[in-house]
Order: C-alpha cells, then structure tokens, then sequence
C-alpha cells in the first residue's frame, strides 16, 4: 500500500523526465564533443595550409647529401621523384633526427631508410614483424643490387656467423640488416656485435617497421616490440626511424614511450587516396545475388584486370572462389589454412597477372604490394574503418584509379559482432564500418577521413565516391515510427525471451510467432528498409548488443539500447536518411500519404501501459525531402 499516491506518482513522473533530460544531456555532450574535434581538425588544416603556402616560395634546402640521394634515387632505385613527404623524411634521418613517419600503406615509406642506408657509412638496421616481409625485400633489394642481410629464426648457424662478423667489417658487406624484433629480444650475441658495430660507427640508423606493433592500442600488437626500448638506450646516438600506416596520435605517444625516443618529429602524409573511387552496395540475406553481381561486375567492368576479393571466413573463400570459377572466372582462394606453398605459389601467380582475381581472408594481407591492383571488393564489411581503409588500400598503388566496393549485409554485422566480442573496443569499431556503409548522405571521404584525424572535404572528392557521384538518388526520409519495433523488444524482455535481429525483423514484419504479432502493428516496410532502421537504432544507441555464449558459439541478441528511454517522448522522433531504390520509390510515397495511428497495446504488466500510450499516440510520418 502506498501512503500517498498522487505524490509516489509524481515522483515517479518527474524520475522519468530527469530520465530523458540526462539522456538529452549525454546526447549533446556527445554532439559537443563531436564538434569540437571538428573544429580542431578544421583548425589544424587552416595551419598547414598557411604553412605551406609560406615554405612554398623557397625551394628545398641543399644539403651536404643531397647529389648523392638524387643519384641514388634514379640510378639505384629508378625512380624518377620523390613522392610527398619522402624527400623531408629522407634530409631529417640523414642529418640524425629521430622521426615518426606516418604514411598509408603502398606509398613508400620503406625507400626512407633504404635510400639513407644506401647513402650512409656503415649499416641500417631494419627490425620487421614478418619474416615474409623481410624476404620481399631482399629480393627487391637483390633485383636492384643493394647488398643486404636478414638474421631471424631460420637463418643458419654459418649464415648468422657470417652476417654476425659483417657487421663490423669496413668493407661493409650489406648496406641493410633485417631481423625480427624476437632477435633483439633473444639473442645476446646480436646486442653485443651490434654494440661493438655502434662503437665502431657502423650502425648508422635504426628503422622500425610497423612501429604500431609496439602499441597494445594498436590493432597488431606483438609483444616482443615492447622490448625495443633497449636499442635507443644502448646507442643513443643513432637515429630512429619508426614507420607506420595506421597510427592514432595516442598510439605514436605510446609508441615513442615504449622505444624510449625523447624528442622525435612526427611526419604524417595524408591519408587521402584520391584516385580510389569509394562505393557500398547493399547485400541480400540471399548470398547468390551478391555473388552474381560481383562475378558481372568482373567480367564486365573489370575484364581482365586484377583484384582481390575479401571474405568473411576461409570457408567463404572456398565457397566463393568456387563460385566465380563456375562463372568463368579466373579466382583462387587464399586464407591462413592453406598451406605455404599453396599460399605463396596463389600469390606468385597473381602477382604476374597468372591470376585474375583471388578471393581471400584478411591473412591476404601485410606485403602484398603489386601495383596495378584495378579492384578490392569486399564481399562482408570489415571488422573496422581502419581495417577497411587498409584492405581497399591494396587498390590501385600506381596512382591510377581503382574501385573499392563493400557489399554490406545486415547479417554480416552480427557475423562480425560475435568474432569480435572478446576484442577490447571490438563493437564499437565495427560500428563505425558500419556507420561509413549506412551513410548515404555524407561523402564517404569525409566519414573516413575522421577516423584519420583529417579533414577530406567533398571538393577533394572529385565523385570518387557513389555519394557524391549520385547525389540526387538519395532519398531522406524524416521521422520514422519505430514504436512498435520497440514493442516488440520490449516485450521480450518482459517475457524473458532473448530476440536475434532476425526474429525483430520478422516479427516487425507480421512474420514472427502469433503470440507476438498479435498485439504488434506491423510494416509495410521491406525487409532491406526495416534492417536499415534497426541497424540505424543500434548505431544511435536505441538498440543494443547482448551476446550470449555457450560452449560452441556465441549469440548475438537485441535489446533496449540506453537511448530507448528517449522514445516515451512523444515529441522525439528517430531520424535517418535512406537509399532510394527503384521498388521503394512508390510504396514509400504511399507511406508517407498515411498516417498510421498505432493501437494501444497492454503489455503484461499493466503498471506499462502508461509509456505505451505515450508511445502509441506518436504517428508515422514519413515525409520526403527530395
Ligand atoms: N617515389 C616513388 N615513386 C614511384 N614509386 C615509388 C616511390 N617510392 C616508392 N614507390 C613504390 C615502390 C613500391 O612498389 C611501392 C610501395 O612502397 P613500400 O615502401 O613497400 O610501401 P609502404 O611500406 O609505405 O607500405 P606498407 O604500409 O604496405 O608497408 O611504392
Ligand atoms: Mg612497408
Ligand atoms: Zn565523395
């Protein structure tokens, strides 16, 4: 019994509205933060701007090295010019400044420490995660006859004697030394010929690929890079050169902590490849269809041409490489669980245009480098912005345009999101591959570009993105009813019953069991609109994530996101812009004709009912704004 119950329900009312106005507050705050980042990239574009408008006016300066590098540059590497940011970075290793170069993969960031090595007394010292990595570039080193040496886990013991005692000799056997980070590590005898070398004046700079791999914050963390620190403790005097492609500011910091570089200066190129023409298409449950469209998108657009085709699984790899042949075309599957020789021998074979197109995992990945690469499509969204940017990244590193297209499926998204549940930030970066798929009314530049810390306005875009190009044929509708999908999560919940999007989907679309369409109004909406909008509720934070595990597998579950709360408003409207399809066209404009009123629905409990009013009493409206 309650002894005063006008009061008791008052409270409760007011309970509820500080409710909402808290979730008001977090959603400006949010909407504050996002600004402010805004403004301070804005800013810092308007600085290098000015700056580069200053510095333009003199040339670059002549430095002592300079003939030699030019020489170098055409005669060893034959290459006509530097590429942005190259030839900085090349002058601040050579006059011993420790430096960060910040570059996207494929546009040269290893010529910075193979041109200085080439230039400079005695030896660099190249340490590198991959020994596959290593070997591409000994043989590339070869081919132009740079004289270089590896020591990791499978050199032999008179190999590592021999590259031990070279590292002292003033005839200067090799002009590069790659080895693994484990060898610093590990072995004792190379810090102490590396200690003798450097007070010898042999050791003339040290490089660290994928400097990132340091970084626990980083999406490759190996542990044996955050043993690095001891190089720069031990030869102070050497410069550092830490390379990377995929570095946040925050990374770089940890980075520069844990390899123990006081000072260094940070070069960062920009990440902007504009000759990738950027295009989402949308995906069907039905897989086929996807499959279809990219086999004649292959044959037709892309004849004869090279590509790769990323997959979700190495089970997809075999499906859809198999699928392709039967149409004719040349594609091989390429995942971790082959084996070596198959590995290298699809890549070989690829790589001299023996094969069209492979169709692989993302272990198709670090050091492939061929260059005439015309089309990276991905079969399922990537598990991230940054690993998407990478992925396509692999199209067209000749400056010449290529396509990179995602087929985005809504069950891809769930696929994802319980592969990458254990990973710390694992959801909240898959939803922000998601969000650059969904985005229809921003230029796909600008989405990513945020990820990167810069600022690609849509000018710079040049309709290299399917946004841009086809601007006009995106629809935007205002205002969806989303009550009765809440409805239906709710009301699960309060059955205790755990729903997958793709029971939501159904139920909302009159599909699901009786005992739950009965009191739902469904919608006329197809079920590619109605996966838009609850991916666009879960992106927004009116839907969330629940994952159950059980021995076997894990489940993805929906469920009331913290913003769920907002729709008892009356006056709160979910809005979200969406693609215009030619079988949408009319029976969207009938929609938005309707004004559908949504009967009151009684939930179990009764003591509900109150927010269902409030709900029930919110209209469809669906209002075009061409
Ligand atoms: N100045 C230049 N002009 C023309 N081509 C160049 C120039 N510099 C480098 N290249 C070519 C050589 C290689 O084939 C290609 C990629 O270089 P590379 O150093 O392997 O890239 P990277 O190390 O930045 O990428 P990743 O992040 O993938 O390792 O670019
Ligand atoms: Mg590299
Ligand atoms: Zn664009």
């Amino acid at each position: 019994l309650v002894p005063f119950p006008e009061v008791q329900a008052e409270l409760d009312s007011v309970e509820a509205e500080l409710e909402v106005v808290e979730l008001q507050i977090a959603e400006l705050l949010e909407k504050q933060a996002e600004l402010t980042s805004r403004k301070k990239r804005l800013l810092r574009k308007l600085e290098d701007a000015c700056e580069s408008a200053q510095t333009a006016g003199s040339s670059s300066a002549d430095f002592p090295w300079s003939k030699e590098l030019e020489q170098n540059l055409k005669n060893t590497f034959q290459l006509s010019k530097f590429r942005p940011l190259q030839q900085k970075a090349v002058n601040l290793s050579m006059s011993g400044k420790d430096l960060f170069l910040v570059m996207p993969t494929g546009r040269g960031k290893s010529l910075c420490y193979q041109l200085p090595a080439v230039c400079s007394e005695g030896f660099t010292l190249v340490v590198t995660p991959l020994v596959s990595l290593m070997e591409d570039q000994l043989m590339y080193l070869k081919s132009i006859h740079v004289e270089a040496a590896t020591l990791n886990a499978s050199s032999t013991k008179e190999h590592a004697k021999m590259v031990l005692a070279g590292m002292t000799d003033t005839k200067a056997p090799f002009k590069l030394l790659y080895v693994t980070p484990e060898k610093i590590a590990k072995s004792k005898l190379l810090m102490s010929r590396l200690e003798k070398a450097y007070n010898a004046g042999r050791l003339s700079r040290i490089a660290v690929d994928e400097v990132h791999c340091c970084s626990q914050w980083g999406h490759d963390f190996r542990p044996d890079y955050k043993l690095l620190g001891i190089l720069k403790r031990q030869f102070p005097k050497v410069p550092l050169l830490g390379l990377t492609a995929t570095a946040t500011s925050s990374v770089l910091k940890d980075c520069q902590k844990i390899l123990c570089v006081p000072e260094p200066i940070t070069l960062t190129a920009s990440f902007n490849r504009t000759n990738l023409y950027y295009e989402v298409r949308f995906k069907n449950s039905n897989s086929e269809e996807s499959i279809g469209d990219i086999a004649s998108l292959i044959e037709e657009r892309y004849q004869g041409q090279s590509g790769i085709v990323y997959v979700f699984s190495q089970k997809d790899a075999d499906s859809v490489s198999e699928d392709l042949q039967k149409k004719g075309i040349n594609a091989y599957p390429y995942h971790a669980n082959m084996a070596p020789e198959d590995k290298s021998r699809v890549h070989r074979k690829w790589s001299t245009n023996k094969i069209q197109v492979v169709v692989a995992t993302v272990a198709f990945g670090m050091g492939i480098d061929k260059s005439d690469v015309r089309f990276v499509i991905h079969h399922t969204i990537s598990k991230s912005i940054e690993n998407y940017y990478q992925e396509s990244g692999r199209a067209g590193r000749d400056d010449q345009p290529a396509d990179c297209i995602v087929y985005f499926g809504f069950n891809d998204i769930f696929r994802i999101s319980t592969m990458v549940v254990m990973e710390n930030v694992g959801q909240k970066k898959l939803l922000t591959m998601v969000e650059y798929c969904q985005n229809v009314d921003r230029c796909r530049r600008s989405v990513m570009a945020v990820h990167f810390d810069e600022v690609w306005d849509d000018e710079g875009c040049n309709e290299m993105c399917d946004v841009c190009r086809h601007e006009s044929s995106f629809f935007s509708y205002t205002g969806f009813y989303v009550g009765s999908l809440f409805l239906i999560v709710e009301l699960a919940s309060s059955l205790d019953e755990k729903l997958t999007p793709l029971k939501v989907t159904e139920a909302w679309m009159g599909k699901g069991p009786a005992k739950r369409r009965k009191m739902i109004q469904t919608t006329i909406l197809s079920r590619l609109e109605v996966e838009a909008i609850i991916t666009h509720l879960l992106l927004q934070g009116y839907l969330s994530e629940d994952f159950s595990f059980t021995p076997y597998t894990t489940y993805f579950y929906l469920k009331l996101g913290r913003k769920a709360s907002l729709l008892k408003n009356q006056s709160h409207s979910v809005t979200m812009k969406m693609r215009k399809t030619v079988s949408n066209t009319d029976r969207l404009s009938v929609i938005a004709d309707q004004q559908v009123k949504v009967s009151q629905v009684k939930t179990k409990e009764g003591k509900r009912s109150g927010d269902n009013t409030a709900n029930s009493s919110v209209t469809k409206k669906v209002k075009k704004d061409l």
